[in-house]
């Protein structure tokens, strides 16, 4: 945790109707592989390690996603 602190960090909140594929996207993004889904209840929070390479060094960005059920839930 202490590690996290010290490196910049990106906020996203990921907003889109029911069904439209928000959650495969973040579990796409954090796994790097397709899932199967159910409708989200309430909302997930995932933290992903971009591991993003910038002018020769390693720069970590830890993308804080808040991903929200669609609007029928
Ligand atoms: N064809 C296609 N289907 C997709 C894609 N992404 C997601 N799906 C399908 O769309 C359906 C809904 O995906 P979810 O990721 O659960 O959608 P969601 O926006 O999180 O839905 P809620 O949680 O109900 O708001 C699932 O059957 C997925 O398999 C895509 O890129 N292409
Ligand atoms: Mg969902």
């Amino acid at each position: 945790m202490g590690q996290r602190v010290s490196q910049p960090e990106v906020r996203v909140l990921l907003l889109g109707l029911d069904n439209a594929g928000k959650s495969s996207l973040l579990y796409k993004l954090k796994h790097d592989m397709s899932v199967s889904t159910v409708p989200t209840i309430g909302f997930n929070v995932e933290m992903i390690d971009m591991g993003k390479q910038d002018v020769g060094e390693t720069i970590h960005v830890w993308l804080m996603r808040w991903e929200m059920p669609g609007l029928r839930h």
